[in-house]
């Protein structure tokens, strides 16, 4: 068995180890934070819990899955909870949707709100939503990434008329969705991989068709109990987690194979096997020798990365009442937003009136006492650039912003400015400081573009012993598929020879 080092202690990497030290191997985590879950990150002030990442559980039979292939099942450290409303949307016309969270109820929910014969545009969409996830998950969200696997996977020329790879998933919506709210709706999935719904695959239909079969989830105290679980589990195996610990470079023995790192003290950590948990944009520029990076890193300069996010976390007193957990306040100008956050029309730029997501959970848990609420509050935003885009460290920038969230906010019928006990900030440029996030893109790459999930890195890399897991790998980012990431690496190491 070997001796590994994963570097980061982000769900990809936690789940990595978690399965390889299951398996026998002797596994070290290295984090340069000083805790654990990365994105899925928590800050608790004054009482109040916040997840500062996500907010949404989708598929959680993943998470199930890693728990029990790792041991005991998870139940004893997590509490999931269905939500029985899978989020409230409100329309620019005002048109205020509650979206059930089991497929039988959708289809009259939607004629209810929508009005008639939006239901059965919706129910014929998720039926080819739903062909497409046949056809696609086993060789492209369960496998390694290699056009061997994506080639023979979709086989038939029936399967890649239905994974039509030539259509966007706007595209492919037009076919079906005639009512403009619902093509907002499926817009919006689109952004669940930090994608223009415009440039991104039509593939990406599988996104609301997971979500809606599987349901929407939450974990009772806040979702950062997932990460907190997953350390619990691997220490419970005997792995290891350092924290304060910062890799600087991945280092190679004579024949160019992986044999530990280098800390930014410079001292040294041997291993027989790496695995990378940190961006791959960090890996390939700064963790890995420049010869050894060439191809990867051609491929990422020719991707987009994914679109960042811009968060205020509201202490509320005397919340509203009856608020659904997720609301969706969408946007006048959707396109105006992706113009925005990706720089059409005009550089990257923040987006003056977006698509505004609130996670309002009903869980004692998370506040100090009766009558007082914890909102996590998302817009979509460019990433950190201070060179070519936003400088979000700009002074003033980010309260301004956040005022003019709240305004907008109010605007749409939400207004709780009085309320606010306090509120802080989660910039793009802290994403980045929190989590060594280039330009604190949340999925690594967006999947803009028809060869989007081909410019992605594998979880295999030139250097032989050293591998990629996580948001910014195959098969991408979302609490499910980084899991999903760790289980085909942990399942590739299992498959070549012990060093
Ligand atoms: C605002 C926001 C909302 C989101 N909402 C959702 C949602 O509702 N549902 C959902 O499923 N997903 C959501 N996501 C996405 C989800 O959080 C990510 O896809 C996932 O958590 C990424 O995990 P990861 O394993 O790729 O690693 P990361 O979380 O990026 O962790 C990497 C870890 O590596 C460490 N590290 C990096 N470089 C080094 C180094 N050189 N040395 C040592 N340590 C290093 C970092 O500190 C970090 O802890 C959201 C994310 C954000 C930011």
């Amino acid at each position: 068995m070997s001796r590994v080092i994963v570097i980061g202690a982000g769900v990809g990497g936690l789940a990595t180890a978690m399965r390889l030290q299951a398996a026998g191997h002797d596994v070290t985590v290295l984090e340069q934070f000083d805790t654990v879950g990365g994105k899925l990150g928590v800050i608790e002030h004054d009482g109040f819990v916040f997840d500062t990442g996500p907010s949404l559980v989708t598929m959680p039979h993943v998470l199930t899955e890693l728990f029990d292939d790792t041991g005991a099942p998870g139940d004893e450290f997590l509490e999931l909870e269905r939500l029985p409303v899978a989020a409230r949307y409100r329309f620019p016309d005002g048109t205020v949707l509650d979206l059930p969270d089991t497929l039988d109820h959708i289809p009259s929910a939607l004629d209810d709100a929508l009005g008639p014969g939006s239901g059965a545009q919706w129910s014929a969409f998720l039926g080819r939503a739903q062909a497409i996830w046949d056809v696609t998950h086993g060789p492209f969200l369960e496998s390694p990434m290699s056009v061997r696997t994506m080639i023979g996977g979709i086989a038939t020329p029936s399967d890649v008329r239905t994974v039509a790879p030539w259509k966007t998933l706007r595209g492919l919506g037009s076919e079906y969705l005639s009512d403009s709210r619902l093509a907002m709706l499926l817009d919006r999935y689109a952004t669940y991989t930090g994608s223009d719904p415009r440039r991104a695959p039509a593939a990406l239909a599988s996104v609301p068709w997971a979500e809606q079969a599987w349901g929407s989830w939450y974990v009772r105290g806040g979702l950062g109990r997932i990460a907190t679980a997953m350390r619990d589990r691997l220490l419970a195996l005997g792995g290891r987690i350092e924290f304060g610990v910062e890799v600087s470079r991945v280092s190679t023995d004579e024949h160019g194979r992986v044999d530990g790192v280098v800390l930014a003290d410079g001292s040294r950590r041997s291993a027989d096997l790496v695995v990378a948990n940190a961006d791959a944009r960090q890996v390939f520029d700064r963790l890995v020798p420049r010869r050894s990076a060439r191809i990867p890193s051609a491929l990422l300069r020719r991707s987009t990365p994914s679109l960042s996010g811009f968060v205020l976390l509201l202490a509320l007193d005397n919340p509203p009442a009856d608020q659904a957990h997720h609301h969706v306040l969408f946007a006048e100008d959707y396109d105006e937003e992706f113009d925005a956050v990706f720089g059409f029309n005009g550089p990257p730029r923040p987006v003056a009136r977006p698509t505004v997501y609130i996670s309002a959970p009903d869980d004692p848990e998370i506040v100090p006492g009766p009558d007082t609420a914890a909102w996590f509050v998302l817009v979509n935003a460019p990433r950190h650039d201070p060179e070519h885009g936003v400088d979000w460290d700009a002074a003033g920038l980010a309260d301004k912003y956040a005022d003019q969230i709240m305004q907008v906010m109010a605007d749409r019928g939400l207004d709780v400015r009085d309320q606010v006990r306090h509120r802080l900030l989660v910039t793009p440029a802290d994403l980045e400081r929190r989590t060594m996030t280039p330009g604190g893109s949340i999925y690594g790459s967006s999947s803009n573009g028809p060869r989007a999930a081909f410019l992605r890195p594998k979880n295999t890399s030139p250097i032989p012993g050293l591998y990629l897991v996580g948001g910014s790998s195959h098969p991408g980012g979302g609490l499910p598929l980084v899991m999903l990431s760790a289980k085909i690496v942990a399942d590739l190491i299992a498959q070549s020879p012990t060093p």
